[in-house]
């Protein structure tokens, strides 16, 4: 009998199987462990306490993000944050680990600097002690978030126990209109299948408007595949992957480099593999889009209203609506475009790197930020840092307003700090919106890098499209 085709899922799964645990539960080898400075310190300590060594230090890099300042000089770290990097520093160097450290090339967001090292490679198994590894999965990885006991077994035997999830195949068809963005796709395709829409599943995220979008927004989809529920979000590589990849610090070379490349030529899904579910989105429908609630489910196309829950029958979703509006400040039934901004934040694991940043530029060349409203740049690594500084974007946005900062998590989720004042509104490309994300009782409204920057400009959510040029 024929062999009925893989998903994508499925051979790399395969290919990591140490030991079957049970009909659909399975001993995984981990290829990369990633560690950051809240898990990734806590988890060394941990192993130490129970008189354990890491098991594979060579297949396992570290870098503080979340807890660190990103103010100039990285002045301000506070007290917890300098007492992580420092257990970071020590444990790293007792077990052999390569530390990628504050002000040199290779610090980052633990997210945006394993694709940038060529460390995330189609085909592996990736993790880290923190949600949003499902973005590696952009490069054609099984990447996904561990939890703080994995996170310890996973260095004591770079392996772990993983039910095998179901698998969605989205599919975006269709052409990206001008000023639409990797960011409004999957905001889109939250709103469309809801914020635990994608629980339970890994998610292929195939179609047109995939194959046409460079690798960078690729791994933009694929952060927020944890907001749909889903740990493991994943594009198929293709030559825009290998091209990505190709010369990268730890990518294969010689040799190597053309069996990796053979081997990744193996991995997307046949085409007659079945997946458990199916959605298809119509691109061409997509307009930039911005979050109204404290849910990233919670969004309009920017030409939208907020819902008005007396239009609302069902009263378990008018209460949300209510909870939502009430949180956000906002009028049931307004139009989303005008509403007044005074926090900008560009930055975060999601839209943080050198092509997110060059798209924020192209809007604010020339422009000012409004009085009143603070606007952030936080680069997502070093590396964007430098690159994005002799390209002179950093001087585009000093000129424009903007503040320029050092890379790390920031006010994504208001780390060190580094918050949205009580009751203040803010527009930011993160991926969480959740209630006191940005600081307590802050409003978050998440959206593009463009989307970010005309809202800085004008002071208030606006259309990109109007700024484009
Ligand atoms: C701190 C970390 C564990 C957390 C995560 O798991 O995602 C953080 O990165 C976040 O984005 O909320
Ligand atoms: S940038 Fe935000 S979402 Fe990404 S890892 Fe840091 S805190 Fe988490």
């Amino acid at each position: 009998m024929e062999q009925p085709g893989r998903t994508m899922l499925a051979k790399i799964w395969d290919q990591h199987v140490i030991a079957q645990i049970s009909d659909d539960t399975d001993l995984l080898h981990v290829d990369r462990h990633l560690l950051h400075d809240l898990g990734g310190s806590r988890g060394l300590l941990d192993l130490k306490s129970r008189g354990l060594t890491v098991h594979n230090p060579e297949l396992t890099f570290a870098t503080p993000d979340h807890a660190i300042s990103t103010a100039r000089g990285r002045a301000g770290t506070i007290k917890i944050g300098q007492e992580l990097l420092a257990a970071l520093r020590v444990e790293t160097s007792a077990s052999g680990i390569q530390l990628f450290d504050v002000d040199e090339p290779g610090q980052g967001i633990v997210h945006v600097i394993g694709p940038e090292l060529g460390l995330s490679l189609p085909g592996c198994l990736i993790v880290c002690g923190d949600s949003h590894t499902c973005t590696h999965g952009g490069l054609g990885a099984l990447a996904f978030g561990i939890g703080s006991s994995e996170l310890t077994h996973v260095l004591a035997t770079q392996a772990l126990i993983q039910r095998r999830p179901k698998t969605m195949r989205v599919k975006f068809e269709g052409k990206l209109a001008l000023g639409v963005t990797a960011k409004d796709l999957i905001l889109a395709l939250i709103g469309y299948v809801g914020a635990a829409g994608g629980t339970g599943y890994a998610v292929e995220y195939a179609g047109s408007a995939i194959r046409d979008l460079p690798v960078e927004g690729r791994l933009t989809i694929c952060n927020l595949s944890i907001e749909l529920g889903a740990k493991m979000g994943m594009v198929a590589p293709d030559e825009k992957t290998f091209e990505y990849i190709r010369g990268r610090r730890y990518a294969p070379q010689g040799v190597m480099w053309e069996q990796a490349v053979s081997a990744w030529r193996q991995l997307p899904s046949d085409p007659d593999a079945v997946f458990d579910r199916e959605v298809v989105i119509d691109v061409d429908k997509i307009i930039p889009q911005v979050t109204w609630g404290i849910s990233p489910e919670h969004v309009v196309g920017v030409d939208g209203r907020i819902p008005d829950p007396k239009t609302i029958d069902d009263p378990a979703r008018r209460a949300a609506i209510e909870t939502a509006l009430d949180y956000m400040g906002l009028k049931g039934g307004a139009l989303i475009a005008g509403t007044p901004v005074d926090w900008v934040f560009i930055g975060s694991c999601t839209n943080s790197r050198l092509s997110d940043l060059r798209a924020a530029a192209e809007v604010a060349r020339g422009r000012k930020v409004a009085p009143g409203v603070r606007a952030w740049i936080v680069p997502g690594s070093e590396t964007v840092k430098r690159d994005a500084v002799a390209e002179g974007l950093d001087k585009i946005f000093t000129d424009a307003g903007f503040e320029w900062r050092e890379p790390g998590c920031s006010m994504c989720l208001a780390a060190n700090g580094e918050t949205v004042a009580p009751g203040q509104r803010s527009v930011s490309t993160s991926n969480r919106n959740f209630i006191g994300r940005q600081g307590p009782r802050a409003r978050t409204h998440l959206a593009s890098p463009a989307s970010a920057v005309a809202a800085a400009i004008s002071g208030a959510i606006a259309d990109a499209r109007t700024m484009e040029r």
